[in-house]
């Protein structure tokens, strides 16, 4: 039972999902019978040491134009912009719930997305917003893929403290008032290895589906690569991987691929 005083708490169901590392309580809301009142319930179920824990909450409501609406709250209770790996989460648990099949489309907050999922349900193709605009901010640079993120190449990655200076990236003057995803990037040849630290987490995360997709296509302006290209990325939780067409100016066709996995499932009052 959650630290929560009301007289009307009710048995709520939830499941556990998690993508590379990235970890959600996703509740199936068709019903509308969690109420979202204020943030202190959804911070309350993402606590890692008094609720169940993860990196964000997301209801799957019901929608009459798309198979499924997606509501997703970041850790701290509030509601979010774009979460890149929810939605492949959401979209496998749409399979497990039997409310679609191999391909769907959904609604989230940045607009329609397109999905393809495995035959076992643990893997999704996401297809994310199309980006035009990359800013540069000094030596990193600056985009939105649903979400805010900013990208930064560094070296020795693997030992950087990349809580702290997420942290003061976030923070400083530019970003504070709206926030920002703070990533980092090293070319490691085939792949490119990436950290984040996320907005509304406050921490680092071992995924983040809207920064690694912000990343390829900054480093594909960056190096100047153009066509269809694909882009694999390492991050703590595992591996992803970025597909899209960039034509030197537009980004588009931009997919997210990865693993989405149920870890468990159980009952909480809420
Ligand atoms: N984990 C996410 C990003 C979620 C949103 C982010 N915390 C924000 O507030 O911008 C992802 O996989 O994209």
């Amino acid at each position: 039972m959650l630290n929560n005083t009301s007289a009307d708490q009710q048995h709520t169901h939830f499941y556990k999902y998690q993508g590379a590392g990235n970890d959600f309580v996703l509740i199936d809301n068709r019903s509308l019978s969690f109420q979202y009142k204020d943030n202190n319930i959804v911070l309350q179920l993402c606590d890692r040491r008094f609720g169940i824990g993860s990196d964000g909450l997301m209801l799957l409501q019901g929608h009459p134009e798309y198979d499924f609406e997606m509501l997703y709250f970041n850790a701290d209770g509030k509601l979010g912009s774009m979460c890149g790996n929810g939605g492949r989460c959401i979209v496998a648990f749409a399979k497990h719930l039997g409310i679609i099949d191999s391909e769907t489309n959904f609604l989230a907050v940045d607009g329609p997305h397109y999905a393809k999922v495995s035959a076992e349900g643990n893997w999704v193709d996401l297809q994310m917003i199309d980006v035009k605009d990359i800013e540069k901010d000094g030596s990193a640079y600056v985009l939105n893929t649903g979400s805010p993120h900013y990208v930064n190449q560094v070296a020795d990655l693997k030992d950087m403290d990349v809580f702290s200076m997420g942290k003061e990236i976030r923070n400083n003057p530019t970003y504070k008032a709206e926030g920002i995803n703070v990533n980092f990037v090293e070319d490691q040849g085939d792949h490119l290895f990436v950290r984040t630290f996320e907005r509304g987490v406050e921490d680092e995360t071992y995924a983040c589906g809207t920064g690694v997709t912000a990343v390829a296509l900054a480093m594909a302006k960056a190096n100047e690569q153009h066509g269809s290209l694909k882009t694999d990325i390492t991050v703590l939780g595992g591996k992803l991987r970025i597909e899209f067409d960039y034509d030197g100016k537009d980004f588009s066709n931009i997919f997210l691929c990865g693993p989405a996995e149920l870890v468990f499932e159980g009952d909480v009052k809420v």
